[in-house]
This record gives structure tokens, C-alpha cells and sequence, in this order.
């Protein structure tokens, strides 16, 4: 939990999470983004969380969704290519929108908690010890600089990145922190965060240290057997220079690694290596900070912070120049360069797909720029979802015809295979209807702010809702072709209803749990305040009949509700206990202060929303109403609010079996039991 709080997050912060799954610190920098706003208010940043691995980034998707967001956005990419979503300059030429601030995704706070080999994990996972060998810190250094690296040319000039593992190994750690700056040349400094957060007991990065191979301490690049030389960069040792290896008659003679075992632990007696034979870094790495379980009875991490200064020098050369410079720096003649130094020259080729004539952006290291050609995409790859070949959507309306036939196009096509494409969602008829049924609020922004995942609007089952920040970033990703592969945007807003009396309902969406706090300031129509007893019931019973309501006044302003959704909201200073709800289910706490009036109409009793109140979404049928909260959340809701106990529930009265009044368009009942009193 501590390596965002280092990144000094604001609330209008672009942040990307890098290596982001399960989402625990993703969790965190929402929190960090929300935490100074007023409650319900949308922050003006975002977080774009990141992950290669598709099933964890499901994980980090049901572990924000707690957070009922509308400023995240879910990619699922390798860090190290993660795309650069820059506008070229030819597009540009050929009139696409080209704000100077809107042609690049870049970020003012980068969170790079890189795979590593865990060793830090030890305390609370024991079988690390029987698993962890060397070899896997240095087969995952070369990665770790790669999707560092990467961070920083995402990173806006003044911003701050987070370089962050839980491992203690220093080839995982100083070493990858060196090798950060001497790439980025003096465009990035490593920050001395001693006096931040002075609670946290730390101690600094080492200067200097040996790499374990095969069973073998090498004191210096120098050790490293010919034979090894690709999996043991230079890199990996403090003074990361490769010159001084020994001929390859030496290095290949065997150390005696034949007598290694599997793992590469000590069968082999170990070279004795004198303490001045160790190279010690010339960077100021003691600025890293290393956390040890026994100061402070926690696990093992380590963290270091950089502060971007300037663009990449690479950002003013040509990339011939580049492919000398590497090679120069290395002092090494070409067919003697490591793999990872392969790859820098690679990067920089990529930049040239442009011919050359512009300056190369840092952020586009590893990407092809995106150019107009790039924005027809090929017709091949197109996404399983889209069918139809209607254009009911399109991105913002703008009459340019080159902007709206490319956009328009890619948007039938998608780009991503088995991810659903993401499209504004601006059908007219059925966001008036959302607007006029709830009574949502002018000052509320809906259009431009819906997504849907669906080409085709009478299909579409669920509308996203995303914030300012967001929608500018998926317009941006419009214009350079979809290069974000997005697995989840924004907060699920609306469902499309049905119910079992028919489709009378005049509205064919209902809000959702997730996006109630979001809109519930803004709702002044079916909405109204029941009794503790009333909502107690509505919880225990899920469906009550109007007549059966205790406040027989509140049955009677429920039966006159129309037909579909609606908003129950506990009345204030009734619930018995001041309870903890946050961990129910933080959408039906986390209401702004907002005071609005029951029924749609002007009343001489508004009801007050903050913080504390308590609201759940309701379905009004022909005869009774019914609670659209699952079974799991109402019993939770209750046991926190009311103390309801097994016990309690034996006392309660007998349950009479009713009607499922409500269906979501999978035909799954939205509410596991609904019964009638
Ligand atoms: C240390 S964990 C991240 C933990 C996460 N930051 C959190 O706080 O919950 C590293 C993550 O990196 C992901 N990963 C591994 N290689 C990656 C790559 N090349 N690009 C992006 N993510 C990668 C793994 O799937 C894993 O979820």
C-alpha cells in the first residue's frame, strides 16, 4: 500500500497503473483521486490500470467496481509496448482535430509496480522459499526496465513516476533504477523522498552489490561466462558497463557450474570475491528506499521515485544517431550487444515509420504512429461483436468528413478481437427517456458522456457513464485508431429492464447499483423516502405489496410512482445503529450532499443526501414494489443497519411465495428470492 502514496497524487491527475492487477493500489489511487473532492463530485483526473494478464484484469474490474468509478479505464496490454495514442503529424495535416494538449496520451503520475520474483512475499507466502531462486530476478530485469523505461516516456515533463516491486533483490531493484537513468540520460532524476513520510521506516538502496548466476557471485560484468552473457546483462550490476570482459577464451572456460543443480543453488563451492573486486554505482541509489520485514513487522519492498525533468534526449536525434549512440555508450562493437541493447535500436527504428521527417516522440518508443491509412483499418480484423452495418453511432457529430468517416469506420469495425468495441452511446430517443422518467437534472451531464459496448443500439443491455477525463481520453483513442485495447470503461450506469408485466414500463432502463451514487443527487423523479420499517422490509422481503407497507402513506406515494424503476431512500435519523456500511457495498454509501424532493415534485420535505444516507434502487410493478438489490447485498445491508440476525429472521413474519416481477434482458432474476408478504 505504500508505493502510491509516493506518487503524490492530486484529484486532476492523469495516473496510469501499469502493472495493475488485482487492483489493490489501482483501488488506492481512486481513492487518493476521489479523496479531496467533495463527496459525489467526479474528479477531473483518471486512472488507466493496466495488466497483461486477462483473467487478473477481471480481477482488478470486481475489485474497483466497489468503487463505483467513472474515472477509470481498464487496458489490457504489455506495459512495456503500452500504446502511445499520439496523433501524427499527417493526421493532423489531414484535418483531424489536433489540440496541442489532446494529441497524446500522456500522464502526470505513472505507478510502475513491475512483476517481480516476490521474495518479499516470504511471511505471507512461506512456499516463496522453496520456489524463489535467483534466476528469476534476472530473468525479469530485462522486463522490468523495459516497462520502466516505457512509464517514463509516458510521463508528462514535471511528473512522477513509481518504480516499485516486492522483492529484495537488487538486481530487480538498484539495478533496474540505474539503468533507468543512465537511458534516460539526465532527463530524469531519482527524488530524495526522505522526508515523506517519516512514519515509514526505511533504509536506503544499495550502491553496490554481486549477481547470483548458476550458482556462481559475479562481483562484475567481467565474471560473466561467454556462455551465460544473454541471460547476464551488464546492466544487472552497479556500474552497468560492459567493458573489461574477459576474452572468450577465459569466459569460456567453466567455473565449475557442471556441478550446479537444477535451481542453480550451492553445489558448487562459491568463488571467493574480495569486497574491493565489487563495483560500487556512481548514482545516487541510496535514494531508493528498501523496507524490511523486521522493522516493522511488514513484508519486504522496495521503492523508488523519479521525477521527470525534460523529454528523452533520444526525443532530437535522428535514429541513426540513436543506433551510434547505443553502440557507442556500450563501447562495444555491434554483434557483441546484448539483447536488451537490440532492443533500444529497435525502438528506435519504430520511429521512423513516419519517414522521419518528424521529430519521434518519446511516448511512441515502441509504437507505429498512427497515421490516416492507419485509421482504415483492415477489414479483416474486425471485432466479433459488430454485426450491423448501421451507423447509428457517431463520436461527437462533427460534420469534417475525412474525422467522421474514419472514426465512424473503425467504431463498426472494432479493432480488438474478443473485447466488445466501445462506442458513445448518443441515441436521442432513449436518453431523453432515461432524462425525462428520473427527472435527472439538467446540470447533470449525461450526453457525450455514455458508452455503450454494443454497435447496435436496440441490443445494447448496459450504458456506461464516464467522466470528463475519461471521455477525452476515448475520443483521443478514436483518432489514433483504437490503439487502446480497453476491458472495462467507466461506471454501468443503466440496465435495460423488462418485467414480467409486460413492457408498459416507459422507461426501458433502470439505474443501476453501481451508478446510483453517481445520479442520485441529480434524480427528482421515482424517488422517494421510506420509514426504517419500510426499507427493513423491503430488505427482508424484497417484494411487498403497496397496501402491506407499515406507512401506509408511503404505500400509497409508491402505488402512484410509474411503472419500472425507482429509488427507495432510507429517511434520515430512523436506522438504529450508526453503522460502518463501506464495505457493503460502497455505492450505497457514498452520496453527496444534495437535497432534492421526493416525487418530482416541489415539496415542503426535500430530502437531505450526504455521505451517510442510504438509498437502493426499487422496481414499482402493478401491485407491489420490489427491491433490485441482490440477495447477498440486502442481507448485508440489513445485518449492518438493522443488527438483523439469524435469529431475528426466525421471528419475522411468514413469507408468503410471490412473483419475480423483475428480469434483466439475460432472463436472470436481478433479485435471487423475491417473495411477498
Ligand atoms: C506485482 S503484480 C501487480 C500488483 C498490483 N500493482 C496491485 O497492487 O494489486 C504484477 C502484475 O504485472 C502483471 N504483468 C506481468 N507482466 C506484465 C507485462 N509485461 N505488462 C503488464 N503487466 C504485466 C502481472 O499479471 C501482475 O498482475
Amino acid at each position: 500500500m505504500v508505493p502510491p502514496l509516493f506518487l503524490d497524487v492530486r484529484p486532476d491527475h492523469f495516473v496510469l497503473d501499469m502493472c495493475a492487477a488485482p487492483g489493490s493500489k489501482t483501488f488506492q489511487l481512486l481513492e487518493i483521486i476521489y479523496k479531496s473532492m467533495g463527496s459525489g463530485l467526479l474528479p477531473d483526473g483518471m486512472v488507466i490500470a493496466n495488466d497483461l494478464d486477462v483473467k487478473r484484469c477481471n480481477l482488478l474490474i470486481h475489485q474497483t467496481k466497489r468503487m463505483c468509478t467513472a474515472n477509470l479505464i481498464v487496458t489490457n496490454h504489455e506495459a512495456q509496448h503500452f500504446p502511445g495514442c499520439r496523433l501524427s503529424k499527417k493526421a493532423c495535416d489531414m484535418g483531424i482535430e489536433c489540440e496541442p494538449n489532446s494529441s497524446q496520451l500522456l500522464f502526470d503520475r505513472v505507478l510502475c509496480d513491475v512483476p517481480c520474483s516476490g521474495d518479499g512475499t516470504l511471511r505471507k507466502a512461506p512456499d516463496i522459499w522453496r520456489k524463489w531462486n535467483a534466476g528469476l530476478g534476472n530473468g525479469l530485469h530485462s522486463l522490468q526496465i523495459q516497462i520502466a523505461v516505457r512509464g517514463i516516456s509516458l510521463l508528462k515533463v514535471g511528473g512522477r513516476m513509481v518504480y516499485s516491486t516486492c522483492s529484495m533483490n537488487p538486481v530487480e531493484n538498484e539495478a533496474v533504477v540505474a539503468e533507468i537513468l543512465r537511458k534516460c540520460g539526465g532527463s530524469v532524476e531519482l527524488i530524495d523522498v526522505s522526508s515523506e513520510l517519516p512514519e515509514l521506516v526505511r533504509r536506503p538502496g544499495l550502491k553496490k552489490w554481486k549477481v547470483r548466476d548458476k550458482g556462481l557471485w559475479l562481483a562484475s560484468y567481467k565474471d560473466v561466462r561467454k556462455f551465460r552473457r544473454n541471460g547476464i546483462v551488464p546492466s544487472m550490476f552497479p556500474s552497468g558497463r560492459s567493458d573489461n570482459v574477459i576474452s572468450d577464451k577465459d569466459a569460456g572456460q567453466d567455473n565449475g557450474a557442471s556441478l550446479e543443480s537444477e535451481d542453480g543453488f550451492d553445489l558448487v563451492e562459491d568463488l571467493v570475491i574480495n569486497d574491493s573486486d565489487i563495483e560500487i554505482s556512481d548514482l545516487p541509489l541510496e535514494r531508493c528506499m528498501r523496507i524490511v520485514p523486521h522493522d516493522q513487522n511488514s513484508g519486504a519492498f522496495f521503492i523508488a521515485v523519479l521525477h521527470k525533468l525534460s523529454p528523452f534526449p533520444v526525443q532530437d536525434q535522428k535514429p541513426s544517431e540513436m543506433q551510434q549512440n547505443v553502440s557507442s555508450k556500450n563501447h562495444e562493437p555491434e554483434e557483441n550487444l546484448t539483447d536488451h541493447i537490440v532492443e533500444d535500436i529497435d525502438e528506435v527504428e519504430l520511429n521512423t515509420v513516419d519517414g522521419g521527417e518528424e521529430k519521434s516522440s518519446e511516448a511512441d518508443l515502441v509504437d507505429k504512429e498512427t497515421d490516416v491509412s492507419a485509421l482504415e483499418v483492415d477489414p479483416c480484423n474486425t471485432c466479433e461483436e459488430q454485426d450491423s452495418g448501421e451507423t447509428q453511432v457517431a463520436v461527437g457529430g462533427e460534420g469534417d468528413s475525412l474525422k467522421a468517416r474514419g472514426k465512424r469506420k473503425l467504431q463498426i469495425q472494432g479493432k480488438w478481437k474478443g473485447v466488445d468495441p466501445v462506442i458513445f452511446f448518443k441515441d436521442e430517443a432513449i436518453i431523453n427517456s432515461i432524462k425525462t422518467f428520473y427527472g435527472i437534472d439538467e446540470s447533470f451531464p449525461l450526453n457525450d458522456h455514455l458508452i455503450s459496448r454494443n454497435m447496435d443500439n436496440n441490443h445494447v443491455k448496459r450504458i456506461y457513464y464516464v467522466s470528463k477525463s475519461v471521455k477525452d481520453v476515448l475520443e483521443l483513442n478514436f483518432l489514433v485508431g483504437q490503439q487502446l485495447k480497453i476491458a472495462s470503461v467507466g461506471l454501468k450506469m443503466f440496465e435495460r429492464q423488462t418485467s414480467r408485466e409486460g413492457t408498459s414500463a416507459p422507461c426501458a432502463f433502470r439505474i443501476s447499483s453501481e451508478g446510483l451514487p453517481v445520479i442520485l443527487p441529480y434524480v427528482t423523479k421515482q424517488i422517494l423516502c421510506a420509514s426504517q420499517v419500510d426499507f427493513k422490509h423491503l430488505l427482508q422481503y424484497k417484494t411487498i405489496k403497496f397496501a402491506d407497507f407499515v406507512d401506509a402513506e408511503f404505500g400509497e406515494k409508491a402505488s402512484k410512482l410509474m411503472m419500472g424503476c425507482c429509488v427507495i431512500v432510507l429517511r434520515k435519523g430512523t436506522c438504529t445503529r450508526i453503522v460502518d456500511v463501506t464495505s457493503v457495498d460502497a455505492c450505497m454509501y457514498r452520496f453527496p450532499y444534495y437535497p432534492f424532493f421526493a416525487d418530482g415534485q416541489a415539496s415542503s420535505d426535500p430530502i437531505q443526501v450526504d455521505a451517510s444516507t442510504i438509498a437502493i434502487g426499487c422496481w414499482k410493478g402493478r401491485g407491489s414494489l420490489s427491491v433490485m438489490v441482490t440477495a447477498i447485498d440486502c442481507q448485508e445491508l440489513l445485518g449492518r443497519l438493522f443488527a438483523c440476525t439469524e435469529t431475528d429472521k426466525s421471528s419475522l413474519p411468514k413469507e408468503i411465495n410471490g412473483e419475480a416481477e423483475v428480469q434483466d434482458m439475460d432472463g436472470k432474476e436481478e433479485v435471487a428470492e423475491i417473495k411477498t408478504i
